[in-house]
């Protein structure tokens, strides 16, 4: 099976606020919402693979911290390694421009979304703390 590792960004704002950003029609896995940020390409850490997937996505620069998890899922077709950061924007605002919508959520309430699969014991583990 397809094997791929993708980092995604947990960008805090405001008032424990967390943005998160739902898949569209042009996207595997629809419907469903993600941390911004895509695979990582080689040669890359996967800090520099953050960075470049947010300004390529969103369009703005963020300054990665912490790791929050490490996930290995099983799609039917495809392995996905999800490594998931703390992140903050440093410059620029947030434009979907793949995504269909981008939204702020306070951490408490993260469980409203549908949220991919692989996403989920991050999710679990920035409600913990
Ligand atoms: N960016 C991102 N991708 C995630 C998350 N959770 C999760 O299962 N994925 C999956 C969806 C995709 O199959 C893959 C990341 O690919 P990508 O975001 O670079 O998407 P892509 O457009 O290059 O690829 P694709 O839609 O054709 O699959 O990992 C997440 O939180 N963020």
């Amino acid at each position: 099976m397809k094997q791929v590792y993708v980092v995604g960004a947990v960008i805090f704002a405001g008032d424990n606020e967390v943005l998160c950003a739902l898949r569209g029609k042009n996207m595997s896995q629809e419907g469903l919402w993600e941390f911004p940020g895509g695979k990582i390409e080689q040669g890359e850490t996967p800090e520099q693979a953050l960075v470049r997937e947010i300004k390529e996505e969103l369009g703005c620069t963020i300054k990665v911290h912490d790791r929050v998890e490490v996930t290995d899922y099983e799609y039917p077709a495809l392995q996905v390694n999800l490594q998931t950061y703390r992140a903050e924007i440093v410059e620029g605002t947030p434009i979907p421009k793949e995504h269909e919508e981008l939204r702020w959520m306070k951490v408490e309430q993260l469980m409203e979304l549908s949220w991919a699969p692989a996403d989920l014991p991050a999710v679990r583990k920035i409600m913990e703390n």
